[in-house]
């Protein structure tokens, strides 16, 4: 797989609450042009989902969101996940998911932090909580003195404010629920997030 954080301007950030909607989920977003997901492990039904998309829309890279814990890491990887996502990074976690050879993106939020995953040779990483965290111009600030740091930005981005984002010379993609909200998961709103995906795809 080139990076994780070429495969597309948006990675959607999913929560699956039934496993039943893993596909067609998978299905709209792959319509739309989008070929990336990320489900998060914030619902039981995640592992199951992720294992249905990869053996069922293998075209989709499935990727695996939240883990804290070497276990999820562990869980993911059996699932069939091909990326590991965290919202931040212990070293034991990081450990873990170098060990599964997989492309992982840890969590930072903070200039020591970044220079921390350098130490460790890891030079791509998600920022988390990115609005809250400082935005676009947070990460404009940093790509002066940490320039190969390339990141993913999660958290409180919006279609409007994706493009700032994307602008930024150390940004390779967004991650975002706007895509496929999750009240649009459970209506089944498939169409709506076909649609959502198709004017990702374009930013
Ligand atoms: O669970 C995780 O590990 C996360 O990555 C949390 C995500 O950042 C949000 O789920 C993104 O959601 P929005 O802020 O609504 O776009």
């Amino acid at each position: 797989m080139s990076s994780v954080l070429d495969l597309s301007p948006v990675i959607p950030v999913v929560v699956i609450r039934d496993a039943d909607d893993a596909v067609p989920l998978a299905r709209a977003l792959l319509a739309g042009g989008v070929p990336v997901i990320e489900v998060t492990l914030r619902s039981k039904a995640a592992l199951a989902a992720i294992e249905l998309i990869a053996t069922e829309v293998p075209e989709l890279v499935v990727g695996v969101g939240t883990l804290t814990t070497p276990d999820q890491v562990e869980a993911a990887t059996k699932a069939g996940a091909k990326f590991l996502i965290s919202p931040g990074g212990t070293p034991r976690l990081l450990d873990a998911m170098a060990e599964t050879g997989l492309p992982y993106l840890p969590g930072v939020a903070t200039v020591s932090e970044m220079m921390a995953m350098l130490d460790r040779g890891i030079t791509e990483m998600k920022f988390f909580p990115a609005s809250a965290a400082g935005g676009p111009e947070y990460l404009r600030a940093v790509a002066g003195p940490l320039p190969q740091v390339r990141l993913c930005p999660t958290g409180g981005i919006t279609e409007a404010s994706a493009p700032d984002y994307l602008a930024l010379s150390n940004v390779g993609c967004v991650g975002g629920s706007w895509i496929a909200p999750t009240n649009a998961i459970v209506d089944g709103d498939w169409a709506a997030i076909e649609a959502a995906a198709k004017a990702a795809a374009a930013l």
